[in-house]
């Protein structure tokens, strides 16, 4: 027991470590510069006008601001992110959170019930983005009810995720197989319905681990569970659920701000099922009255008398008074929502959100559960009588900025160690639909012990499928640029590394590849789509000299702008996948320094993206002297997937 309370505090202190690192790079960048660089940085806009004000939920003002100088330049504001407006008048900030951003408008919830003073007095203002304390916070109060709970259901639970006590399963309790699932995804869902205390879906890349999650909710709410908790640690990735189950007919309600705008997930947003609840229009008129009361009352300015401020006085809190009662039936209509909701979907951190955050469900599902940090899980749990947890962690880790906490352990998953002390809880999806065979053969035996199979209908899937004019030729291409002379060069203070000539290769590989190809050509049905292209490298610098030179290229150009094409980091192609993947590994070097290419699990998500062909351009030499690498070599010249650069490069008219 100690042990594990031990091993909280561990996280715990890690945390604040993280904290305390994240809040100085967010200083660092914010406050000691110029509002003018804080402009150009994207995370300032000044001077704005407040265009509008309203009043938000729990009586809090929303002002609408428009900035009126630097119109239409990039910047970092979205919704949900924690922002302040402040005067350099009299040096006032007012908090709040960005609930909407239009171009050169953005709407505002504030803290305060009533607008500071300096608002209506004529200052100068801006808006800028804050540090994000509140989900620290959140995490720190999970933790420590974690750390404090003795015999109650969290204790339990806590123990048993951990390793310390069995997790007890329901053998006996019968289970009928989804039709359209296969053997291993009714496997993972029968031990969602028999588990008693935690289950794990381990989701290899493209074995459906969406689809199973999904049946396995709609099975445990017709087994008669009421009010399940559906979280993932992005907003992207609780949006595409909450539209999965909304598809299927389920009562869910997204709490949140959703990371994109769509039909099906606005519809299902907190705010527009009270907009729909048959009470609303009470709750409307009340706030209207306030409003003109509101209104009316700043029609008496400070600089009239006596009497006049008198009045403003007393029909601001006739005003105040109205919207306290519209509160009140706001509170009952949304009670009355969550009351007979089915499904609540929103962010690990959105589980703490005020209006849901006395509820306690039946069972809560994590999606993503591998990419989140241990505290942020512990966020839901805290409100769970039982969980399912849903990833793989041999994909990306959750991002750790600071180097003690990442050392100290605090990128390992809540996922992690419990299919380590718990390997029973846990069913892997074995049946991949994305890659063909020898695409997924490397990562199948060094991740997953070679139990993934390719499933029938992508196992000898080649681009000949997508349109005749391919040539099927080899469907893993390894060239090896050792000994060409090239070399990686450092960029940006050592913050980066580039390899333009490998870059060159890659692309002129990528072009005689294409040549057949002509894009708009692809043939039309139903079911088809155009070819899809991804770039990789897992270095900032090289994908921006990759997307220059794809520029100079008429066909690259015009398949990048039909979005067919695009060139990103790694991380930027998590969760996706695409018919030809490129990769350019980019270290080159006597030292056989190979930098973060030592991050095998980064590199086992590159190497699952694509389906039908995947190039990968790197030096044998330097990779060579990494074993994981070195097995990889091995792999390619078995598959009889090994070529040297030197092939293209005396190809080259020059
Ligand atoms: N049982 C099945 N039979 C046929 N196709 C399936 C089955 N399960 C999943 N698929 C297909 O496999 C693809 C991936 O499914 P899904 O999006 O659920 O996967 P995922 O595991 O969440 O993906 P990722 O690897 O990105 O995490 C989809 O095109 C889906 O239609």
């Amino acid at each position: 027991m100690d042990e594990i309370l031990n091993e909280l505090l561990e996280v715990r202190a890690l945390l604040k470590l993280e904290q305390d690192e994240d809040r100085k790079q967010y200083q660092l960048k914010n406050a000691q510069t110029t509002i003018t660089e804080r402009k150009r940085l994207g995370i300032c806009w000044y001077p704005v006008n407040v265009i509008k004000q309203e009043v938000g939920f729990g009586n809090k003002v929303v002002v609408e601001l428009e900035r009126i100088s630097g119109r239409d330049q990039l910047h970092m504001f979205q919704a949900g992110s924690s922002a302040a407006l402040f005067t350099n008048g009299d040096g006032g900030t007012l908090n709040g959170v960005v609930l909407e951003v239009k171009r050169n408008k953005l709407r505002l919830a504030t803290s305060k019930e009533d607008l500071p003073d300096w608002v209506e007095e004529g200052y100068k203002m801006g808006v800028e983005l804050t540090f994000d304390e509140v989900s620290y916070r959140e995490m720190e109060i999970a933790l420590m009810k974690v750390m404090e709970a003795e015999k109650s259901r969290l204790a339990q639970l806590r123990d048993i995720i951990l390793g310390a006590e069995p997790a007890y399963f329901r053998r006996e309790k019968p289970f009928t197989p989804v039709p359209f699932l296969n053997d291993s995804q009714n496997a993972a869902v029968a031990n969602i319905m028999q588990a008693k205390d935690v289950a794990i879906i381990h989701g290899p890349p493209g074995t459906g681990k969406t689809t199973t999650l999904v049946q396995a909710i709609l099975q445990t709410l017709e087994a008669g569970e009421r009010r399940l908790l559906v979280t993932a640690p992005s907003n992207t990735a609780v949006d595409l659920l909450t539209e999965k189950l909304a598809e299927q007919g389920v009562n869910v309600i997204r709490i949140g701000n959703p990371s994109r705008v769509s039909e099906v997930l606005l519809e299902h947003t907190l705010d527009s099922q009270v907009m729909h609840h048959r009470d609303f229009r009470q709750l409307k008129k009340l706030r209207k009255s306030a409003e003109e009361y509101r209104t009316m009352a700043f029609q008496f300015k400070r600089s009239f008398g006596h009497e006049e401020r008198e009045q403003r006085r007393r029909m601001k809190e006739e005003s105040k008074r109205m919207l306290e009662q519209a509160d009140d039936i706001e509170q009952y209509i949304t009670n009355d929502l969550l009351d007979h909701v089915e499904v609540i979907t929103c962010t690990l951190v959105g589980s703490a959100n005020r209006m849901i955050r006395h509820l306690q469900y039946d069972t809560v599902f994590i999606d993503e559960a591998a990419q989140a940090l241990e505290p942020a899980c512990w966020i839901p749990i805290t409100r769970a009588n039982r969980v399912v947890l849903a990833g793989d962690h041999h994909q990306l880790p959750p991002t750790v900025k600071s180097l003690a906490a990442e050392r100290g352990g605090l990128a390992r998953t809540l996922f992690e160690k419990c299919i380590e002390r718990q390997p029973e809880v846990a069913v892997m999806l074995n049946t991949q639909y994305r890659m063909h065979q020898h695409i997924m053969g490397f990562s199948n035996s060094q991740f997953y012990g070679s139990n993934l199979i390719a499933h029938d209908s992508v196992e000898s899937h080649t681009l000949q499928d997508i349109h005749p004019a391919f040539d099927p030729g080899l469907i893993v291409e390894f060239i090896d640029t050792a000994g060409c002379g090239f070399n990686d060069q450092t960029i940006g203070e050592g913050s980066s590394t580039a390899n333009p000539e490998e870059a060159d290769i890659l692309l002129k590989h990528l072009v005689n590849l294409l040549t057949p190809y002509e894009p708009g050509s692809d043939p039309e049905g139903e079911n088809a789509a155009p070819l899809r292209i991804g770039i990789i490298s897992p270095y900032r610098a090289q994908i921006n000299y990759l997307k220059d030179q794809v520029e100079h290229q008429p066909k690259l150009a015009q398949l990048l702008s039909r979005r067919q094409l695009s060139v990103g980091t790694v991380d930027s192609f998590q969760g996706q996948e695409r018919d030809i993947i490129y990769i350019s590994m980019v270290r080159s070097n006597p030292e056989g320094e190979i930098g973060f290419l030592g991050d095998i699990r980064r590199m086992n998500v590159a190497m699952t993206r694509a389906k039908k062909k995947m190039v990968i351009v790197g030096d044998s030499a330097t990779l060579g002297q990494h074993p994981f690498y070195q097995e990889f070599l091995t792999y390619a010249e078995r598959i009889g997937a090994y070529r040297s650069a030197w092939e293209l490069i005396s190809t080259d008219p020059e």
